[in-house]
């Protein structure tokens, strides 16, 4: 995804959306102006949740070719998943390097060889100086917002200055945010430097979809154009 200039995109996540209603929530996003699909998978042992893994991630390929997938891998262990999500048509499969922090560069080495882009994610707890020697291997950084496991939280304000950093320090780096982002704190994660914005119930929840992305897009936007010039 990185490019000379950076590009605002917005990822909707699905996971507080009716789920037996998969391929319709996903393309009703997509259709309101989503870039991508952020699929939030859970392994209720990393997170004490559970969600869904790459046999449905293949169902919505197929009835969504073209979109792009992102698989938030919330799993204590990613090396496992890497193949069978590849083969399921995830594109950029972002895992979190605390449970695997020895062998982070060997999971993003097997990531990319499969052909995927490799995004590295870090939960509240974890600071930019355990990240800091691997983002050279990664495409995408996800600084989570909330704790990983659940929908609908409260946004850490307190996460922002990991988004400046990296923002100061690597100025053409895709930077994600992830959790309670909506229209009350985009302007916070937007300055901070975050261009790939996920975004769950404030979009779902919502009663305009496309006016909440415009809105989220329209303040990300603002604030890259101070970059880019
Ligand atoms: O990774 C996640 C939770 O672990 C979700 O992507 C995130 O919570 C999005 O939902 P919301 O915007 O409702 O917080
Ligand atoms: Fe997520």
């Amino acid at each position: 995804m990185m490019e000379n200039k950076l590009k605002c995109r917005i990822g909707p996540s699905v996971l507080n959306s009716d789920l037996s209603q998969l391929y319709a929530e996903s393309q009703k996003l997509l259709d309101n102006g989503a870039d991508y699909l952020h699929l939030d998978v859970m392994d209720g042992n990393f997170v004490p949740n559970l969600t869904f893994g790459h046999p449905v991630v293949k169902c919505l390929r197929k009835k969504i070719p073209n979109a792009f997938f992102e698989a938030h891998m919330m799993v204590q262990n990613p090396e496992q998943w890497i193949e069978p999500m590849n083969n399921a048509g995830i594109n950029l499969y972002t895992f979190h390097i605390e449970p695997v922090i020895t062998d982070v560069i060997r999971v993003c080495r097997k990531i990319k060889e499969s052909g995927m882009k490799v995004g590295l994610a870090i939960k509240p707890g974890t600071g930019i100086e355990d990240l800091r020697c691997y983002i050279d291997h990664a495409d995408v950084i996800l600084v989570m917002t909330v704790e990983p496991g659940f929908g609908g939280q409260k946004f850490l304000q307190d996460m922002m200055p990991k988004v400046q950093w990296l923002r100061h320090n690597y100025p053409l780096l895709d930077i994600e945010v992830d959790g309670g982002v909506g229209l009350n704190t985009i302007t916070a994660c937007a300055e901070a430097g975050a261009n790939m914005i996920v975004s769950g119930t404030a979009i779902i929840d919502s009663i305009d979809q496309a006016a909440v992305i415009a809105s989220l897009r329209e303040t990300v936007e603002s604030s890259i154009h101070k970059c880019n010039v």
